[in-house]
């Protein structure tokens, strides 16, 4: 299933020309206040018809300007959750969860919930009402009610810009579990480079009413021409890596790049993991340190080097893998770095990605 956007539309002062493909998995549509997401969310709901263009989802059309269709809104079997959870406060849990539900007594509709209630930990809260619920919790129950309407695809609209850093946290990992377990496309739209890093199988950059980028997630935050759009926090690159073994009281992992030691994980030999290296934990190195207390260094070369404000994102090839290392100018100069160049990667942190747990069995 995938949702396919190719869309041009005119507001006075303001031109949206827009092509974007979701496939399954988490499309984090990224871009600035202004540039043109929730025109892009309105015409994918139904809200607006755009001046020209189609919208697909699987084979499905929802809108298509030369056959002239526009599927009504509550046709086009998608799933919302905005910012606010937009529950009924005088219904329960259980009552806001079966509401418009297209849902009967079945056996299968049975299972259904069962597993959406067990998938976002909300069992116990069913005879609640919503006034009695955390911020976190009642963003639970909308992704709950989301899911129960059976849609072809998600569509959230900065579901988490209202929580505080804990509620955020909270959540995360049930978006994860949605994101993996239901394998539909899900369009989420947020600011926040770090819910980008953490949550998107897929990324979208929008400005000025055009797509600049898209593609893989560990492509654009490790490309330092696409990362430095989304903040350079959170710009580096995600290796592949086997678990080996334990030594010394670490997890060892082998990537093609070379073993790595992690802090030490209950994680069983053999499991497949994505590691994430953020380019500001990397540093550089012309001989390989000795005496030092980074644990994990690897030899590379440079393969170019590109100016960011106040710095430099140096590209390096380990083996067959990319790393991002990003030093000051001054570094750079000290060390007279130019593509070709062996150097030695001396990396501070190694993180296991999130969403790689488990991800050889799926
Ligand atoms: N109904 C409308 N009439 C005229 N201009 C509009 C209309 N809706 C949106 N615009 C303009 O289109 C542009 C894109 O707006 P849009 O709401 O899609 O941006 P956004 O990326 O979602 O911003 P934010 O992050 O602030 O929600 C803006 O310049 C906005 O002023």
């Amino acid at each position: 299933m995938m949702l396919s956007v190719d869309i041009r539309h005119h507001f006075p002062g303001f031109e949206l020309d827009a092509r974007l493909d979701a496939p399954a998995g988490l499309t984090a549509l990224f871009g600035q206040s202004g540039s043109g997401k929730t025109t892009i969310v309105n015409a994918v709901a139904g809200l607006m018809r755009p001046d020209a263009g189609r919208i697909k989802v699987g084979g499905t059309t929802l809108s298509d300007s030369n056959t002239r269709t526009f599927l009504a809104p509550h046709r086009r079997g998608i799933g919302y959750v905005f910012q606010d959870a937009r529950l009924f406060p005088h219904l329960t849990v259980r009552q806001n969860l079966l509401y418009g539900r297209w849902f009967g007594k079945s056996r299968t509709d049975t299972i259904d919930f069962a597993r959406i209630i067990e998938l976002l930990g909300i069992g116990h809260l069913l005879t609640r009402r919503p006034g009695a619920l955390s911020g976190g919790e009642r963003q639970r129950v909308a992704l709950g009610r989301a899911m129960l309407s059976r849609p072809r695809m998600l569509l959230m609209d900065e579901p988490l810009a209202a929580l505080d850093e804990a509620r955020k946290a909270e959540i995360m990992p049930y978006l994860e579990r949605l994101r993996d377990e239901t394998r539909l496309p899900i369009l989420y739209v947020t600011h926040s480079p770090a819910e980008v890093a953490r949550l998107a199988t897929t990324v979208a950059l929008i400005r000025d009413g055009r797509i600049t980028a898209s593609g893989p997630a560990a492509q654009i935050l490790s490309d330092p021409a696409t990362a430095p759009l989304l903040g350079l926090r959170e710009a580096g690159a995600i290796l592949t890596a086997r678990v080996a073994g334990q030594e010394d009281g670490l997890t060892r992992v082998d990537s093609a790049a070379g073993p790595l030691w992690l802090a030490r994980t209950d994680l069983p030999q053999g499991r497949d993991l994505r590691l994430r290296i953020l380019a500001q934990d990397v540093m550089l190195a012309l001989q390989r340190p000795e005496g030092i207390s980074a644990l994990n260094i690897l030899a590379a070369s440079v393969r170019d080097l590109t100016a960011t404000d106040g710095g430099i994102l140096v590209r390096l090839d380990a083996g067959p893998e990319v790393i991002l290392s990003r030093i000051t100018t001054r570094s750079a100069n000290a060390l007279a770095l130019a593509p070709g160049k062996p150097v030695y990667a001396v990396l501070k942190t190694v993180s296991v990605a999130p969403g790689s747990i488990g991800m050889s069995e799926s």
